[in-house]
């Protein structure tokens, strides 16, 4: 089962990425999604060679966001696609069965649709208001994903489900009592001044009552 704390990576030159990258990874995160925005695709390429060989060394998953050719081209692990990206089966088609491909999703259909096209897993948010993102879909809070958690349980759908958007520490354990698998965050673990605290209590709280 996948891992269930994915850091969304944040920075506006590749040198910012990589160094947040770079803390995420040394500080116990072990799931990367590359996440550059309005950068050139020679910068997306450089960072992503770079970020490739960052996460064998910590053995931790990459992803690409959007950008499933660069993800074809590089071998990442997988992609994460939004609901205005290339679509699941698309993607599938290109990268093949052995890869990761998440879709993000506001509703139970976003969800029931990217599981009918073959998605590994779904980002379901936005948790709460968030600056990260820029055009937010309608904010779902606790009670909203209780109420798409519990649909997804009346029709037996178990592709694990991540939530994401605005997440602090203090959300986890209300949210994963809903039913969510994991969380995917970025500006917490990146403007956290003491990541290793951080990343272990989340750690503790999302694998605490996981009975294996
Ligand atoms: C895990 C996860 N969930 C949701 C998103 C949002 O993706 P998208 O809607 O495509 O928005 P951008 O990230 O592309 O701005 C995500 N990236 N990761
Ligand atoms: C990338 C992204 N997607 C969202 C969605 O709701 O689909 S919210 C979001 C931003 C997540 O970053 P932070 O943890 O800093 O809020
Ligand atoms: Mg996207």
């Amino acid at each position: 089962m996948f891992n269930r704390l994915q850091y969304i990576s944040q920075g506006n030159t590749v040198e910012e990425q990589l160094y947040n990258i770079h803390q995420a990874l040394d500080h116990g995160c072990d799931w990367i999604q590359m996440r550059f925005k309005n950068a050139t695709s020679e910068d997306t390429f450089t960072l992503a060679e770079a970020v490739k060989i960052l996460c064998q060394e910590y053995l931790a998953t990459f992803i690409i966001n959007d950008n499933v050719a660069l993800a074809n081209e590089i071998d990442a692990d997988g992609v994460h696609l939004g609901l205005n990206d290339m679509g699941i089966a698309k993607a599938r088609e290109i990268l093949g069965n052995s890869k990761i491909i998440g879709g993000t999703a506001n509703t139970f259909e976003n969800i029931q649709n990217h599981v009918q096209n073959g998605c590994d897993y779904i980002g379901l948010g936005p948790f709460r208001f968030t600056k990260t993102k820029e055009k937010l879909s309608p904010i779902l809070g606790l009670e909203g994903y209780q109420n798409i958690l519990n649909l997804l349980k009346e029709h037996q759908i178990k592709t694990p489900i991540y939530a994401i958007g605005g997440i602090l520490t203090e959300d986890v354990e209300s949210i994963i009592k809903t039913g969510i698998h994991g969380i995917a965050v970025s500006g917490l673990i990146t403007e956290s001044n003491n990541k290793t605290k951080l990343i272990t209590a989340l750690n503790e709280k999302l694998y605490g009552n996981v009975i294996v």
